[in-house]
């Protein structure tokens, strides 16, 4: 079994993943942070990859799904279920991912409008350290979001395997949602 949690920056994606990996144990990856730990190896790969992360930009395609596939593989002998966070950005990503990995059952889509993730974003900033939460960046985030990953949506709702949930609410209330979504899939 595998889901997609998939929206906006800032949306709450990731606080989102925590709370679904404490109650159900699935195995969590994060291609932001899969990026992010590349970075902090201080490799030369790391430091391209910072360049093209602090432009709001996104990462080649091949470098993604590697370091996606090489994690799945990892756990694949303990894993209860994958749950993969910010991936695929752009409909391309997704058709790759299928054709080397396979297809999702479910994908979440956590859905807040463009002023509540930048006001989220910029509050995270104060203490994030991230190199991405700054106004000039998020806003570059935002616009590739609309233009790139918003259609990915659209390709996996063709299948119908979406459910939309809105995340202007409290986070517990959110997560009820998200519950409901991944205990209809039992
Ligand atoms: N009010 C409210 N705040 C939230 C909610 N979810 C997340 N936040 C806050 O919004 C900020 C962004 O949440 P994250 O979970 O880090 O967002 P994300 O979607 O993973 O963002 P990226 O890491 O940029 O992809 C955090 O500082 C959270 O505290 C929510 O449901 N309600
Ligand atoms: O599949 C991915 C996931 C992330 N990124 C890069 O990593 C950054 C941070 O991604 P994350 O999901 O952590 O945060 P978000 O942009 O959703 O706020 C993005 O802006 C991109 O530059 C990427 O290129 N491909
Ligand atoms: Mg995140």
């Amino acid at each position: 079994m595998r889901d997609e949690v998939y929206c906006g920056p800032g949306s709450g994606k990731g606080t989102q993943c925590e709370k679904v990996v404490a109650k159900y144990g699935y195995t969590h990856l994060s291609s932001g942070d899969l990026l992010r730990a590349e970075v902090a190896s201080g490799s030369e790969r790391g430091k391209q990859l910072q360049a093209i992360m602090q432009k709001g930009e996104l990462v080649p395609l091949d470098t993604v799904l590697d370091m996606i596939k090489d994690a799945m593989i990892a756990k694949a002998d303990v894993s209860k279920g994958y749950l993969i966070d910010g991936y695929p950005r752009e409909v391309k990503q997704g058709e790759e991912f299928e054709k080397k990995i396979g297809a999702p059952s479910l994908l979440l889509y956590i859905d807040a409008k463009s002023e509540t993730m930048v006001s989220r974003l910029m509050k995270r900033g104060e203490t994030s350290g991230r190199a991405d939460d700054n106004e000039e960046t998020i806003k570059k985030r935002l616009d590739l979001y609309y233009k790139a990953t918003e259609p990915v949506i659209a390709f996996y709702e063709g299948r119908g395997i979406v459910r939309k949930i809105n995340s202007e609410l409290a986070v517990d209330d959110v997560f009820a949602e998200v519950s409901k979504a991944i205990d209809a899939l039992k």
